[in-house]
């Protein structure tokens, strides 16, 4: 219907502009873009779903989020495959591990500042009738 698309429309403007800033904040460099398969030769033996930041804005221009929250899952995705791919007590998969969880704080916490949460909550009833 032409109002929901509205609606979603709203909603896509809102999630690049999310993620255009945490893309351009320098801590989050490593969740830019995908993981380099060919210089990170493992990453596929123990990471079943990649995800990272160009990828979520490519999938916001194909109208792959229908809510604020289908955002955040891909975020947490994000923070989660790298928690599992560095789990070591070295400090740089200790420094990793902190970026990941600090991308992940940054995301809800943009959200919930700038998201009005009834029209999230619209827009969660247009997801679960799609
Ligand atoms: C995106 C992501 O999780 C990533 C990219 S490189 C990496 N880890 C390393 O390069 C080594 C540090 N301990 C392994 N993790």
């Amino acid at each position: 219907k032409r109002k929901e698309d509205y609606k979603l429309r709203e909603l896509r403007i809102f999630l690049r502009d999310i993620c255009r800033k945490l893309a351009s904040n320098r801590r989050f460099y490593k969740f830019t873009k995908p993981v380099d398969l060919e210089e990170v030769t493992d990453y596929l033996e123990i990471i079943k779903q990649p995800m990272d930041l160009e990828t979520m804005m490519t999938k916001v221009d194909m109208h792959k989020y229908n809510c604020a929250k289908e955002f955040l899952d891909d975020v947490d995705l994000i923070c989660a495959n790298a928690l599992e791919y560095n789990p070591d007590k070295t400090s740089s998969d200790k420094q990793i591990r902190h970026e990941a969880c600090s991308l992940r704080d940054h995301a809800h916490a943009l959200i919930d500042v700038e998201m009005d949460s009834d029209f999230e909550l619209e827009c969660q009833e247009i997801a679960r009738r799609r």
